[in-house]
């Protein structure tokens, strides 16, 4: 895997995914607009915003509303990452149905650290250098996202690398943790 990404695979325990997905029960899942299209997944976002969604999205809540399992989750994800819980200023859940994919993207520049944990049905996360490099199909990486398995992307796994999902065969859900990039937070402290 490229520098600054790492996994683990049995992060949550099956009794924190089984109340994740009962959490996601009842959670207003909504298609997420970008700027050329919406994506397939459906999210429920709290606190800070990507900066491609329209402020009028029905589905963002403040960070002081996050559920009692994902605070719990907040944490845990956040000392693995060697943060505070409160540098984590995004909690994304997104909803894949069978067949849902993620196209390749970086995340948004407002943020540095990215950590996700999947639930669920399993996924193949792919990776490939940004800017691309020869184009060859040769630069792409693929792992196997278990459930209850854990990722995290900084440096140039973050900023150099994009990634993206092919169709899931199989309902998933997977929790987006963010901490704010350091420039954008403080934009004069050089
Ligand atoms: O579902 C996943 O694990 C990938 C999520 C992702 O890339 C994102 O939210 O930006
Ligand atoms: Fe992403």
């Amino acid at each position: 895997m490229p520098p600054g990404f790492v996994f683990t695979p049995d992060f949550a325990t099956p009794a924190e995914e089984a109340a994740l997905i009962d959490l996601a029960a009842t959670l207003p899942f909504a298609e997420a607009r970008y700027h050329q299209y919406t994506a397939r997944r459906r999210v429920v976002a709290w606190g800070s915003a990507r900066h491609e969604v329209g402020a009028d999205e029905p589905n963002r809540r403040p960070l002081h509303e996050l559920p009692p399992a994902l605070a719990t989750l907040r944490t845990r994800l956040a000392a693995w990452a060697g943060l505070a819980a409160e540098e984590i200023v995004q909690v994304l859940m997104s909803e894949y149905r069978p067949g849902t994919p993620l196209g390749w993207h970086r995340d948004a520049p407002q943020y540095e650290l990215i950590a996700g944990v999947s639930l669920g049905g399993p996924a193949r996360l792919r990776l490939r250098p940004w800017p691309p490099e020869s184009g060859s199909r040769d630069d792409v990486i693929s792992l196997d996202l278990a459930p209850r398995s854990a990722y995290r992307m900084s440096g140039p796994a973050r900023w150099g690398w994009q990634h993206g999902l092919p169709p899931v065969p199989a309902l998933r859900w997977s929790v987006t943790m963010r901490s704010a990039r350091a420039s954008a937070i403080r934009p004069s402290a050089g």
